[in-house]
């Protein structure tokens, strides 16, 4: 905080201070003709003059003006400015406060470094440091303020480490080197006719002029003391600042943002974001102690080893079941991360319990299993999936480890099962074959409670696409505001419902966001569906409980997208809209069957596209005399599309199955030349597919 505060300083003192273009000599020969009495001049980093002249009244600081010699008394630092200054160089406490900051700097540095590391190892490496952080809650924002702010925070704290060091003696400081005094004769010249003076004022760091005849000028300017006559104006002797010198000034500038104002005010929010990360990492830290497994075993020394690949925690549900089931039949067992898989030099076997989220992604907590799978020792392993029947890549994860495991030499100690919708049979099922492989009478059972439903009442409906055999419905649902209990929700998350008498949960796409003070999905009826007639069935003023399940894939940012959606694909498309500022490039693909029947959301698009949130509106209308989809449209704007995403557009595609691989594969035929694929923007985060 102290560091915050001081780093406004320079960039006042740039501001107080007046430039000039004229040489040292010329300044301080006008300086001299103002103040008879000058002695010394100095020009601090950011450029503000100080001169200090004996006169009658004894020896005085005065702020001097380059440009009319004009000079006023130095007002001197606030008392307050003063402590927070001694407050940040030593804790006020001396010798010893200077040593504790400067070990304080140096853990600091470290903090910030291995903070680094750890986040670049969580995003998946080095490269993917820049990309989107996908942790919810205090982690991402621990992640992302600390990426924000890590450069500013490292560079305080190394050059902050170095200058304490430098007060305490340890290496070298910023004082100048000192040349034996010399006398020398004649008259003095006038300042500005002195050659040795002729430099530009910004290389000036201190002018001293003779208290006695026959004594030298003493210049520091660019980076070297020198003695000049006063007689000839020559240069007498030099001697150049040392290395040490010269690092003390860069560990300075560096530090202070003296001579570097912007810089300055860089550093000081990177300071101040330094109680946000402490802050953050006390809920991430008191998180993690909540999430200690009783009677868990450290991996090294586990009989059997359960790791788990999770992005919304249920699956950790079942882990647990079966940790405690196995440890009940007397198996030492670690419960743990698949992204912290590491020697397990003991286990008879690995469980690795996996679900898959956004179509065939890994979960947050697997994601970077795969890449550490080469330093395992194989062992017999049991792979269990997670999903959802309704995604097209049905525990698309967990097929994916399966095939590697057995790639990097793993036996199969059972073949791979799957758990669909969190299926408590399901996963009982595969729990008693995997007790009877290795031997343990073991029947865990684990019901997940479900989410925290949310009490919503339809607002209002919107009814399109009767006349093409296409119903849907815009419902719009009130909610609670958060601070009240209410669900909290971007475009693009998922609105879970269950319609009465239903045994799982049906998902839409949300088309807000929370901050729109209500919750709106678009539903297309399915004849003989469990959810959508009876959503459709539902009119102003019926309630309904929800949950919200998190979809943090799909986001677009402040970043050039193309959108691609048909029928009511187009509500989370709707939601980003709603929420886009305008001023950067997005496009719409929409296919629709009819444009006076299912063109949903048309009076909001027409809107955004003339106030600029949306660049490109693009209809494929299927029906009529011109018959068009929306990968006929793709194909059209192929070149211009393939430019768009080689420069770094995401792509967002939501609608039926059919529709998500057609697109695709689109995609990949106008990618190709481009040297880019589908496949290749999906690992990197930038096409983002919601098809059902
Ligand atoms: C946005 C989203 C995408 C999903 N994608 C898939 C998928 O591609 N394949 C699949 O089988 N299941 C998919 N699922 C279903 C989850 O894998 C399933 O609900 C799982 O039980 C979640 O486990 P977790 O809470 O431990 O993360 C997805 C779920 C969501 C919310």
């Amino acid at each position: 905080a102290s560091g915050a505060v001081l780093s406004v300083q320079p960039a006042l003192d740039h501001a107080a201070a007046a430039r000039a273009e004229a040489s040292i000599g010329a300044v301080a020969a006008r300086i001299k003709a103002a103040q008879p009495g000058l002695r010394r001049l100095t020009r601090s980093p950011d450029g503000l003059l100080t001169a200090q002249v004996r006169g009658g009244a004894g020896p005085q600081m005065l702020t001097v003006d380059p440009v009319t010699g004009a000079a006023q008394p130095i007002a001197g630092e606030s008392p307050a400015m003063r402590w927070i200054k001694g407050f940040h160089r030593s804790l006020r406490l001396g010798e010893g406060g200077r040593l504790a900051v400067g070990l304080m700097a140096a853990v600091m540095a470290l903090l910030a470094g291995s903070g680094l590391w750890l986040l670049a190892r969580a995003l998946g490496g080095w490269r993917r440091l820049g990309g989107p952080v996908r942790a919810a809650g205090a982690r991402g924002w621990h992640a992302r303020i600390g990426r924000a702010a890590m450069a500013g925070l490292g560079l305080s704290a190394l050059t902050g480490a170095w200058m304490s060091a430098a007060t305490l003696g340890l290496v070298p400081d910023g004082t100048a080197p000192t040349l034996a005094p010399l006398t020398a004769a004649g008259p003095a010249q006038a300042l500005d006719a002195m050659p040795a003076l002729d430099l530009p004022l910004a290389a000036l760091r201190e002018l001293r002029l003779p208290a006695r005849p026959g004594e030298p000028l003493v210049l520091d300017a660019a980076g070297r003391v020198t003695q000049i006559d006063p007689a000839s104006g020559m240069v007498l002797a030099a001697a150049t600042h040392g290395a040490g010198a010269r690092l003390w000034d860069w560990a300075y500038l560096l530090h202070t943002g003296h001579g570097a104002w912007w810089l300055g005010l860089l550093l000081g929010v990177a300071a101040a974001a330094v109680p946000a990360l402490a802050g953050t990492g006390l809920m991430v830290w008191a998180a993690r102690r909540r999430m200690r497994v009783p009677g868990n075993v450290p991996m090294a020394e586990a009989d059997l080893v359960i790791l788990v690949g999770t992005e919304g925690g249920t699956t950790r549900g079942f882990a647990a079941a079966l940790q405690r089931a196995a440890t009940g039949a007397g198996q030492r067992v670690h419960l743990g991360d698949m992204n912290d898989a590491g020697p397990m030099p003991r286990a008879r076997a690995l469980v690795l319990m996996a679900a898959t989220w956004g179509d065939g992604a890994a979960p947050a907590s697997a994601a970077r299993f795969l890449d550490r799978l080469a330093g395992l020792a194989p062992i017999p392993v049991a792979v269990l999936g997670f999903g959802d029947r309704m995604f097209p890549a049905f525990c698309g994860y967990a097929a994916r480890v399966q095939t590697a495991m057995a790639a990097a030499g793993f036996a199969q100690l059972i073949p791979p099962g799957t758990v669909d919708r969190q299926s408590p049979a399901d996963f009982a099922a595969w729990a008693r074959a995997f007790g009877r492989a290795l031997g343990l009478d073991i029947a865990p059972e684990h019901r997940p409670a479900l989410p925290r439903r949310h009490a919503l009442r339809v607002v209002s409906r919107r009814d399109y696409g009767q006349a093409v055999a296409a119903p849907s419905v815009i419902l719009r649902l009130s909610v609670r505001p958060w601070w009240l209990g209410g669900p909290r929700f971007q475009p693009g998350d998922l609105l879970g419902v269950m319609a009465p008498g239903a045994t799982a949960p049906r998902f839409y796409s949300l088309a807000s966001a929370s901050a729109d003070g209500f919750a709106e999905i678009a539903v297309r009826r399915l004849p003989g569906g469990a959810c959508s007639p009876w959503l459709h069935g539902l009119h102003p003023g019926a309630r309904l409980r929800a949950f919200v399940r998190r979809n943090p894939a799909f986001r677009a940012g402040d970043r050039p997208t193309v959108m691609i959606a048909t029928g009511c694909g187009v509500a989370p498309m709707a939601g980003l809209l709603r929420r886009a500022a305008p001023g950067v490039d997005r496009s719409l693909y929409l296919g629709l069957r009819d444009l006076d029947s299912d063109f949903l959301y048309a009076p909001e698009l027409t809107r955004w596209r003339r106030d600029g949130r949306l660049t490109r509106l693009i209809p494929a209308v299927s029906r009529g005399a011109a018959p068009r989809h929306v990968q006929d449209r793709l194909r059209e704007d192929a070149a211009a599309l393939r430019r768009q995403i080689a420069a770094g557009a995401r792509v967002l595609v939501c609608g039926s199955l059919a529709m998500g691989r057609a697109v695709a594969a689109e995609m990949d035929a106008l990618l190709a030349p481009a040297g880019l694929s589908v496949a290749r923007l999906k690992q990197e985060g930038r096409y983002v597919e919601d098809i059902y």
